[in-house]
This record gives C-alpha cells, sequence and structure tokens, in this order.
C-alpha cells in the first residue's frame, strides 16, 4: 500500500508541471518554422537550385567565351559608363550576352582573376550537379581548396608571362601578385617559384613514380646449406640478413620467374653495402611497389592465378574516383568470405596516391630440413576493403555534451573539519585502549562521504578482537554507518569508516569528464561513482558481465540506474547499443522513451519500448534468450567465440549479409523491480534471466537486476551464481546484506547513495555518482531530437505456447506461415524444426510451434526427441488436398 503510494508521488516531486501553454500561439509558430525547414529540406527546392546553378555555369562560360572576342569594343564601353548606365540605359555591346554578359566578364576577367574566371564556371557547375543530383557527387570544400589555389596560380602565373599584354590575362589579381612578388624575389625568383608550385600541384595530384635506374642484382652466389640449418618459426620471422644474404640461387631464379606474373624479388646486395641498418626489398606487383623488410626477402610470394576483381568492387577508373564519390550512401555492403585456404583474392585496384597499401599476411610453413632455402613463408596480399561502419545509418549523431549535466557543486572541496578528524582518531585509540588494545599507527583517508582511519595494530593483538568492537567504536564516535574493515585486503591494516558529518556529492558529470572514461578503450564503460580515496571506479558492464543491485526504498538505486544507463549514452553510438528496459515501477525509466529509435529495443508489434506488464516482461526475456540463441547460431557459423571477434570480422566485410550476418550491438536489459517480477510470475522470469545470465555475455547481452528486497527467494542461488558483481545500497538487515553480498555491511551504509561493490572478488565502499532526473531528461531529448531510426531495434518474435494450448487448430489460430511451412517441410521431405528455423528466419519457439500444427494436420509425425519427425505426405498435391480440407 504504501509502496503504491511511493510510486504514484514520485514523478510528481521529480518534475514540476508546466504551466500549460497556450495551444493557438504554440501551433501557429511550430507551423510556421516546420513550412519553412520543409520547403528547404524539399527535393524540388534543391532541383530549382541546381538547375539555377547550371544555367549560371553555362551563362558566364558564354559571357567569358564571348568576352575573349568582344573584350576590346566593349571594354571602352564598359569603362565609360556607370553601372546604372549598363543595366538601365541604350548601351549596345558586342558581347553575346549582352551588356550584363560584357559587365560581368569584365569584371571576372579585368577587375578579378584573368582566364582564371573560367574556374567558377566549373565551380557552379559542381555545386548544380550536386543539387540536382541531391547529393555529394563532387567534393566541395576539396574543390574549393583547388579553386583558390587555381585562382592565385593560374592568374599569377597569367601575368608574369603575358606581362605587358592588352588583354587581362592575369587580371587585377594576376597583376598585384606578380607585381608584389617581382618585386621582392625578382622576377626569376618568381618563375621559380611559380614552377615550384605547379609542379607541386602536378606531384600531389598524380603522385608520378621518379623511378631511377636500377643498380644490376648481382646472383648471389650458391651458399653451403649449414648456416641456416634449424629454423624456427621465431626465426624465421626475425632473420637477421645474414641468413637472408645466403639464399641461394634457386630462390632468386624462381623469384625472376615470376616476374611475368607480377612479381619479382630483388635480394638486396649486402656484400657491397655491410652498413645498411635494415635492409630493405623491394617487390614489385604490377607497377606497384612495395618495401618489405629483407628478412622476409626469402619468402617467395606465392602467385595467385589471376582472378577476375570482384564484382562487389569494381575498380575505381582513376581520375572520376577521387571526384565521383558517394559519400551519402554508404554504399552495397561489400564483403569478403572468409576462406581460410582458397585463394587469395586479387589485389586491389590501387589509387596512384596510396603507394602502401597492399597489406601482406606472413603465413610460415616448413619444409625438408635438407631444403632450406625453399620458402619459409608465403606472403599474400590482402584485399583491403573499407571496413563496414555501423554508425553510416545514424552518420550526423551527435553524442550528448558534458553541459547538458550539472555539477551539483561537486567541483566545491567539502573542506572536512580538521578537529572532527582529530577528535574521531582519538576516540578511536581511546576505545580500543579501553580493550587493552594498543596500535602503531593510525592515519586518515577522507572521502567524499566517509573517512578511513586505518590503524595499524600492535604486534600479538588479534585482529578478530577490533572487529568484534565495531558497536562499541560506533558508540564511542556516536556516528552511524561505522564498518570496519579487518584486515584491509593486501595493506596489512584494519580499516575504519566513519561517516562525514559534512558529505559532498559526486556528480556525474565529474566522472563523465574524467580521462580515465574519456580515453577508456572498454566495450561497456560504465561510471559508477567514486572510492573512499577520491579514485574514480569506472568499469567494464561486458567484463562483469551482469549487474545485481540491491538496495532499500529510498537508497539510491533508481539514481544509480540513471548512473549507468547515462554513462554508456555518453559513450555509445545508437549502432553499437540497444537497451532492453523492464520497469514494472512504471515512472522510473519512462525517461527514455525519448531515445526509442535510437537506443531502445522491443518486441515486433509492440507500441511501447518500455516494458512495466509482467506479461510482455516474459515474451521480452524469452525473445532476448532466442536472440541469443540466434546470435550463438551466427557466431558459430563465423567460426568465433565472442561478438567482438564476430562485429571484428562482420566490419572487415568477411561475413556475408546475404546469409542472415548482421552487425550485433550489445544489449543491455534493465529490470528496475526484480522482486515485483518474481512475486507475479516466479519461475517464468527466473529462467530465462538465469539462462540469460549464464550464457549472454558472450553474445553481448547484459543483464542489470535491480530489487528492493533482496531476500533469498527473490535472489535465488541460479540468479546469484550467475551475478558475480553486485551491487548493494543501504539494505534494511544484515541478512539482506548477506543474501546480495555474501557478506554483512550494507545495512550500515548511510544511504544517498552510499555502496558496496563486490566485483572480481573485492569489496569496495563507494559513493555512487549522482545524476538527478532533469538532467537525464535533457540528455535523452538531446538524443531523441536528432534522427533516429525509423523504429527501436526489434527483438526476434516469441509466440507463447500456453497462448496456443488445447485450443482446436482452427484457421484463425493457424500461423500465417503455416501454408509455407507445410511446403518448406513436403519439399524436403525433413520434418526438422530446425530447417524451418533456417529456411524461415525463425525463432525456436515458433518453428517448434509451427511443427505441432503441422502434426495437428497430418503433415507430419509425432516428436521423435532428436531425432526429425517423419514427414507423412509425400507430394505437392497430396499436401494441396490437405490444405483444400482446412480451409
Ligand atoms: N548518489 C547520490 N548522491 C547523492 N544523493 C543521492 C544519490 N543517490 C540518491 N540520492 C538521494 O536519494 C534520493 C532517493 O534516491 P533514489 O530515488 O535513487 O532511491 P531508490 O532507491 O530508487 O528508491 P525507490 O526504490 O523508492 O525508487 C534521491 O532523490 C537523492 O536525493
Amino acid at each position: 500500500m504504501s509502496k503504491n503510494k511511493l510510486k504514484n508521488e514520485k514523478p510528481e516531486s521529480k518534475k514540476p508541471k508546466a504551466p500549460t501553454p497556450n495551444p493557438d500561439v504554440l501551433k501557429k509558430d511550430k507551423e510556421a518554422e516546420v513550412k519553412v525547414k520543409e520547403l528547404v529540406k524539399d527535393e524540388r527546392t534543391h532541383k530549382v537550385m541546381g538547375v539555377f546553378f547550371l544555367l549560371l555555369s553555362v551563362y558566364c562560360f558564354i559571357a567569358f567565351t564571348s568576352y575573349l572576342f568582344t573584350w576590346e569594343d566593349d571594354q571602352d564601353k564598359v569603362f565609360r559608363y556607370t553601372t546604372r548606365e549598363l543595366l538601365i540605359g541604350d548601351v549596345k555591346v558586342d558581347n553575346l550576352l549582352g551588356r550584363l554578359g560584357a559587365y560581368v566578364s569584365h569584371n571576372f576577367f579585368y577587375n578579378g582573376v584573368g582566364i582564371a574566371a573560367y574556374l567558377f564556371c566549373y565551380f557552379f557547375f559542381i555545386i548544380g550537379v550536386n543539387f540536382i543530383v541531391g547529393r555529394r557527387v563532387f567534393r566541395v570544400w576539396r574543390n574549393v581548396k583547388y579553386m583558390i589555389f587555381g585562382l592565385l596560380f593560374i592568374s599569377m602565373a597569367m601575368a608574369f608571362v603575358t606581362n605587358g599584354a592588352d588583354f587581362p590575362w592575369g587580371g587585377a589579381l594576376g597583376n598585384a601578385l606578380d607585381k608584389w612578388t617581382s618585386g621582392f624575389i625578382g622576377k626569376t625568383g618568381t618563375a621559380l617559384l611559380l614552377l615550384v608550385a605547379g609542379f607541386s600541384w602536378l606531384i600531389w595530384k598524380f603522385n608520378f613514380d621518379f623511378k631511377w635506374p636500377e643498380k644490376k642484382v648481382k646472383p648471389p652466389k650458391p651458399v653451403p646449406v649449414a648456416p641456416v640449418a634449424p629454423v624456427t618459426p621465431a626465426v624465421a620471422s626475425t632473420a637477421v640478413p645474414t641468413p637472408v644474404a645466403a639464399t641461394p640461387a634457386p630462390e632468386t631464379a624462381k623469384g625472376n620467374a615470376l616476374k611475368g606474373d607480377g612479381g619479382v624479388v630483388v635480394i638486396p646486395p649486402h656484400e657491397e653495402d655491410p652498413e645498411e641498418e635494415i635492409p630493405m626489398t623491394l617487390i614489385e606487383k604490377d607497377d606497384e611497389v612495395t618495401v618489405i623488410p629483407a628478412a622476409h626477402a626469402a619468402y617467395v610470394p606465392p602467385v595467385a592465378p589471376p582472378v577476375p576483381p570482384p564484382v562487389a568492387a569494381p575498380a575505381p577508373e582513376e581520375e572520376e574516383e577521387e571526384e565521383l564519390e558517394e559519400e551519402e550512401d554508404p554504399g552495397p555492403l561489400l564483403y569478403v568470405e572468409d576462406v581460410e585456404e582458397e585463394l587469395p583474392p586479387p589485389p586491389p585496384p590501387k589509387k596512384k596516391n596510396q603507394p602502401e597499401e597492399v597489406a601482406f599476411e606472413i603465413k610460415e610453413t616448413f619444409k625438408d630440413e635438407e631444403d632450406e632455402v625453399e620458402e619459409l613463408a608465403t606472403v599474400r596480399p590482402v584485399v583491403p576493403v573499407d571496413p563496414y561502419d555501423p554508425s553510416l545509418d545514424l552518420r550526423d549523431y551527435r553524442y550528448p555534451g558534458l553541459d547538458l549535466l550539472e555539477n551539483h557543486n561537486a567541483d566545491k572541496v567539502v573542506v572536512q573539519d580538521t578537529g572532527e578528524l582529530e577528535k574521531n582518531k582519538n576516540q578511536i585509540i581511546d576505545t580500543l585502549k579501553n580493550y587493552d588494545i594498543s596500535i602503531q599507527k593510525i592515519s586518515a583517508t577522507v572521502g567524499p562521504t566517509v573517512t578511513l582511519y586505518e590503524i595499524v595494530p600492535a604486534a600479538g593483538v588479534r585482529i578478530s578482537r577490533i572487529k568484534n568492537l565495531e558497536d562499541d567504536i560506533a558508540l564511542s564516535l556516536s556516528a552511524l554507518g561505522i564498518r570496519i574493515i579487518a584486515p584491509i585486503p593486501g595493506k596489512g591494516t584494519i580499516g575504519i569508516e566513519v561517516p562525514n558529518v559534512k558529505k559532498s556529492i559526486v556528480s556525474l558529470k565529474a566522472l563523465l569528464a574524467s580521462e580515465k572514461f574519456q580515453n577508456s578503450t572498454m566495450d561497456l564503460p560504465i561510471a559508477i561513482g567514486k572510492k573512499i580515496d577520491n579514485e574514480n571506479f569506472i568499469a567494464d558492464l561486458a567484463k562483469m558481465p551482469h549487474l545485481l543491485m540491491a538496495g532499500a526504498t529510498g537508497q539510491g538505486k533508481s539514481v544509480g540506474i540513471n548512473t549507468l544507463l547515462v554513462s554508456l549514452l555518453y559513450k555509445k553510438h545508437p549502432s553499437q547499443l540497444k537497451f532492453v528496459l523492464v520497469d514494472p515501477k512504471k515512472v522510473e525509466l519512462s525517461l527514455y522513451k525519448l531515445i526509442e529509435k535510437h537506443f531502445l529495443a522491443k518486441l515486433p508489434g509492440e507500441e511501447d519500448a518500455i516494458i512495466t506488464d509482467t506479461k510482455k516482461v516474459i515474451h521480452t526475456l524469452n525473445a532476448l534468450c532466442i536472440e541469443m540463441d540466434l546470435r550463438y547460431d551466427l557466431l558459430k557459423e563465423a567460426g568465433t567465440r565472442n561478438i567482438r571477434e564476430y562485429n571484428g570480422k562482420f566490419t572487415q566485410r568477411r561475413l556475408n549479409p546475404q546469409k542472415g550476418h548482421r552487425y550485433l550491438p550489445f544489449i543491455v536489459l534493465v529490470v528496475d523491480e526484480f522482486a515485483d517480477l518474481i512475486m507475479t510470475a516466479g519461475k517464468e522470469v527466473e529462467m530465462p534471466i538465469a539462462r540469460l545470465a549464464q550464457l549472454a555475455r558472450a553474445v553481448g547481452i547484459h543483464l542489470i537486476i535491480a530489487t528492493q528486497r533482496p531476500s533469498v527467494n527473490i535472489i535465488t542461488g541460479t540468479i546469484k551464481a550467475n551475478f558475480p558483481a553486485r551491487v548493494a545500497f543501504k539494505v534494511s538487515s544484515k541478512i539482506d546484506s548477506r543474501t546480495i553480498l555474501d557478506i554483512g555491511g550494507a545495512e550500515q551504509l548511510i544511504g544517498q547513495g552510499d555502496m558496496l561493490v563486490s566485483f572480481n572478488g573485492e569489496l569496495v565502499r563507494l559513493q555512487c555518482a549522482f545524476v538527478d532526473t532533469p538532467e537525464v531528461e535533457s540528455v535523452a531529448e538531446f538524443i531523441g531530437n536528432q534522427k533516429g531510426y525509423p523504429d527501436a531495434f526489434l527483438l526476434p518474435e516469441y509466440v507463447d505456447d500456453k497462448d496456443t494450448d488445447g485450443k482446436e487448430l482452427s484457421l484463425a489460430d493457424r500461423d500465417p506461415l503455416f501454408e509455407e511451412a507445410a511446403q518448406v517441410i513436403v519439399q524436403t521431405q525433413q520434418g526438422s524444426t530446425s530447417l524451418l528455423q533456417r529456411r524461415m528466419k525463425l525463432g525456436y519457439n515458433r518453428a517448434g510451434r509451427l511443427m505441432d500444427q503441422l502434426e495437428s494436420a497430418g503433415i507430419v509425425g509425432p516428436n521423435m526427441g532428436s531425432k526429425a519427425r517423419d514427414v507423412l505426405v509425400k507430394t505437392d498435391s497430396e499436401l494441396q488436398e490437405i490444405l483444400n480440407d482446412l480451409l
């Protein structure tokens, strides 16, 4: 009863109600804004702009070209008359495009950049094309850079070359530049400067190969085999130059024999240049030169038979490829099949300005001892395909900034009263003295909420005696929440934690701003709080791999969950992470609704992504189990052991999406009130949770389960065994603390985010980072206002057997895929559920249900355990009859 009251009161206390706005006023403003925005975004507006720029380009081109022939006559007129007269007056000009043509050309040529004015035609043209096509066919900024260079260079060069000519070849800009440069570095200097600039541009653009005639290579003398005898893999890959130089003639001969196929190995002439530090070897392949360390020179690249270039990656035409870039469209998903022993893929078409693109994989092989000069390794080129970037779907996504979070005065250092520290210290010493316990040393570390007094007892004092004095020390310090750690693991001291009179808030903002968090490379970094020594506690949820949270009501659990969720939102892109939020209290996680299309996952057909209904929770948990099973299948097929390896392979395009492979985002399931669920659904919730907790870590599904009541019937042995990382806020009894942490202590915490974390076999006291509801709201709003996916991430469908059990198999109850499934089974004559799963891309439950329906329709026989069912219908026509009867 009181719980319900609390639940209902909470949202109101957290969110002050805003005054009701006048709907008319708001609507008008919004509408106007929307219309302008829509107009700007409208495809047709872009096309109109495109046509305008293209015509502008053509207009300028005609005007400029006409100007080349008419400038002498027109210039006079343009000079003589004012702009106004040119516009309104009746002046006759020769330019094909009339007075405006003459005027514009004169200004571009004479007052501007001379013949380089044609660059503007080109520029207007590319802008026009970009607008009309509706995407960035040409890169505007790159062209702007080229244009600026071109305008300066061409105008100056023309002015320099045509010095004194009547026609304004270089325009006013060229003349000014030429004049200044010639005065500054002289005529010859200017000529050299122009040559340098011109050549630099050409080299930059075309990256010519300047080849020096190569030295003739002396065929190496055959050397006795002895020195290379026992070669180990390590030796093979780090071979020093000497054995390489000793590579006998057959090797080189073999290398040369490869020339026709595009590969030559040149052995560096070590005898000639003994000083050379790192001998390098050139491998030439179809005009490409790659330098590899001479240690590998002994390895002859195997010659791959010519393979046509992959269809998915057509060879780009060099020049066009530079200009025509399909930036908006991430492009078809290229992939390279993971073929371990198959022929190496062909070398990629290489851009001239990327000389080092061919990567080499070195594979070591071993031959007969007598044949030491044989290949020690094979070097095969690997296709460098652009890695797949899952974030491209939301490429403009901006991560929330720290400005959305509050400091909560956390930057103000709360100075602890030294008098208080001294007083506590003396109290501790005196209390211990009363029990004849003397100490050698005492020191204090002031944390955000508690101060740790560390004592080193005198020799011979039994630790258990101090431990037993917990209550007495608490009494003498007249403070609640004293905790004695005897001994502090790894320190050899005894710790007494005493709450501070003045507590400081640890703001989440400070934690997220910390270098540790900013630079973290963890998969799922969560900023939890600060330790007593003020060190930030940032952990990887992926390694935990699940988190169990308990704490009596009002002690900071909800804040804790928000802290975890917000930290993940600050580090992850929507393509990398999805949350499944279960909130039986209905109000705690509702704020996250705003990020549904970015970060939330839900069941197909569900309206709300945040699950509040127990029945839907069961469905969702089972759907997660199906997702887990599907992910395991994918991992198995890909030959990978965990999500990291799998996604790695997928982004390298080594997995074929057409075979069902996809980029797997991490999924974090958050259950805000686990006790509620267990009370209402018991085993139905416990089983899938336990299954997920046991198995899901490798496939990137992680659980955060929170509960107010950490009693044994809620946190059962099965659950506990699979949640090695546990967090306890203040709980009401020692028993509760034991249930959650396997040790007492959580009952002595002081609340308000004071917590104990049991992780990696250590128990750490932390002050949980604080993030307030309005902050969470602004982060969620910031994300929610950005472009998201069309819908939340869809979990696999789960159909509850109980919903269909015992019912007659009427048409309405039959699965819509019934007919299709029947056809698959009859055509393949295999009564196998997994076949249906694979062929029809179904979850296990749905395929099983279909199979049961096929059984009741008499198409397959009964379940035979692990064996496939008998198929009772042999032909399509027989099946058709049955289907007709069922109608
Ligand atoms: N880390 C923290 N730092 C400072 N104050 C905190 C912290 N965590 C919680 N508090 C304070 O405690 C109050 C209650 O916290 P919270 O709402 O998280 O409790 P709860 O355990 O979720 O309660 P319930 O189970 O009833 O939802 C907060 O409103 C806040 O004032």
